[in-house]
């Protein structure tokens, strides 16, 4: 778990609510994304965790409510300055890339660089340098839709690296992957040093690598806090409707650091 002793939010959500077509989406959020953590939306199919997301990442506008970025609402920030605090990956890879993997990864460096400059020398090395970090440095030159449902999500957290947001937001990034690249990609996104608000739907996944958990079901807030406290067996059945036990346990190679483990009992959904 995160470490630090800094506790100034870097994303504040207050009283949002979103409201499409009289369906209300969301409705009355709030919450705070710290310095260093790394936060879970959890939330059953439907509770609104895109839709909240996405308006943290201003695809849509939220009818009520406000949020701040370093304590200034997001709305006055540039686009290209947005872009400089905050990158996106999401479930599904934009399949327009007809590019080679190094070119893809290089638009990252967008929001940094006056329009239409060519890459530098620093630059490509500082490319090459994400690339190797998430493993794809022998790939640069391969088309990137060629590439494996879990190495696109790789070459888009590099992509992200080199955004250098103060933000990381994914929007369930390990959904079609197996499990080992759900878990590669969720500790290598939590490897960064940035802030991360991922949602999750592998409730395990979300307690062993998150800081702070927020829970939505029908665009409400159900519970937030830290996982162990979080994850119950009565939240559980209260808000996804399954029955489980939850025990805690060690993490690897930390006898001290316990986090939440599920075990559903089958047979008992609701
Ligand atoms: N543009 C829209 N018009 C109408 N309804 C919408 C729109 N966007 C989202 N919704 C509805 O809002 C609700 C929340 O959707 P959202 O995609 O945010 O949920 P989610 O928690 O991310 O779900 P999932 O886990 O299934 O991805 C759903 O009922 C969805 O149908």
């Amino acid at each position: 778990m995160n470490q630090t002793t800094d506790t100034s939010p870097i994303l504040t959500v207050e009283n949002l609510s979103l409201r499409i077509s009289q369906t209300d989406i969301l409705s009355g959020v709030n919450f705070e994304v710290k310095v260093g953590q790394f936060v879970g939306l959890l939330g059953p199919n439907g509770a609104g965790k895109s839709s909240l997301l996405r308006c943290i990442y201003r695809y849509c506008a939220p009818t009520d409510g406000r949020i701040m970025l370093f304590g200034k609402p997001i709305d006055t920030y540039s686009r290209q300055e947005y872009a400089k605090h905050v990158a996106v990956v999401l479930q599904e890879v934009p399949e327009q890339f007809n590019l080679a993997v190094f070119d893809v990864i290089a638009m990252g460096l967008t929001p940094h660089k006056p329009l239409f400059s060519s890459t530098s020398k620093e630059d490509k090395s500082n490319i090459e340098a994400v690339l190797d970090r998430v493993g794809l440095l022998h790939k640069a030159k391969q088309v990137f839709s060629s590439l494996s449902g879990g190495e696109k999500q790789r070459a888009m957290i590099a992509r992200a690296m080199l955004q250098k947001p103060s933000l990381l937001i994914m929007d369930e990034p390990t959904s079609h992957l197996d499990v080992r690249y759900q878990i590669q990609i969720m500790e290598l996104a939590k490897s960064l040093g940035v802030c991360v608000l991922a949602s999750f739907h592998d409730l395990n996944l979300a307690g062993a690598m998150s800081d702070h958990l927020l829970v939505l079901k029908n665009g409400q807030l159900q519970a937030q806090g830290e996982p162990n406290t979080v994850l119950s067996s009565g939240l559980l059945s209260d808000v996804f409707g399954v029955c489980a036990d939850v025990s805690h346990v060690p993490i690897a190679n930390d006898d001290q650091t316990m986090v939440p483990h599920i075990r559903y009992h089958y047979g008992y959904v609701r």
